[in-house]
């Protein structure tokens, strides 16, 4: 299986079209106004109305109301949402969009519920004081490919040197990457996002040996 992957933190067109001439399935765009990489939904707006078309756009929010998700997701044309906050699971019935669903390695979850949720796929990140993007990877031994027959997406502090072997241990639906394909944050590295897909692709070679 090809592990699908998402760029999140996009905030420049020249980077999402550098995501997506390596072939990058999905980018992030982040709506929480206390993120270092804040994108405003008109700035999003304008990136997105640039892109190919297969690509999938992912708005990430934090606690926000729910007229805000949809205003936001409407005007920035997000395809998707990311909810990574301290929202219940149950608030996922309540959108029209997919949506992906921040859990927190180690935490114990209500796998019913979970099972239960409208969920679309969970993002399993590493606990942080700061909400999400802190580049800190958790143990990866702790994470599983599905989480209450769901998809998951690994996330937090991949980077081009060790997402190879994260692919190769938790053989996760998707990875996902803030800070580790960053110059500065917001900023991608266009040399970082080569190494990473590259590093991902390989280990999905090897699995089909
Ligand atoms: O990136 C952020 O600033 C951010 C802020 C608030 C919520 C989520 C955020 N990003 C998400 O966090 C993961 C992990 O980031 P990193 O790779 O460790 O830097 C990232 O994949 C985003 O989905």
């Amino acid at each position: 299986m090809r592990t699908r992957i998402k760029i999140c933190g996009i905030t420049r067109l020249e980077d999402a079209l550098a995501a997506v001439a390596l072939g990058v399935d999905a980018l992030g765009f982040n709506f929480w106004a206390q993120s270092k990489r804040h994108v405003a939904p008109d700035v999003a707006g304008q990136i997105v109305r640039r892109l190919p078309p297969f690509v999938t756009t992912v708005g990430v929010f934090v606690n926000a109301m729910r007229f805000e998700i949809f205003n936001v997701a409407g005007e920035a044309r997000m395809q998707a949402i990311q909810l990574h906050g301290d929202e219940p699971v149950g608030e996922c019935s309540q959108y029209s969009f997919p949506v992906l669903y921040r859990l927190r390695a180690g935490e114990a979850w209500d796998e019913a519920a979970l099972a239960r949720s409208q969920a679309t796929a969970f993002l399993l990140d590493t606990p942080s004081p700061a909400q999400g993007g802190a580049g800190v990877p958790f143990d990866w031994s702790l994470a599983r490919p599905e989480i209450a027959g769901k998809p998951v997406i690994l996330a937090g502090g991949l980077t081009p040197e060790n997402v190879g072997e994260a692919v190769r241990r938790v053989r996760p639906y998707g990875v996902d990457v803030a800070s580790g394909v960053e110059s500065s944050p917001g900023v991608k590295d266009h040399e970082k996002l080569a190494r990473f897909v590259e590093a991902v692709r390989r280990a999905d070679a090897e699995e089909e040996r």
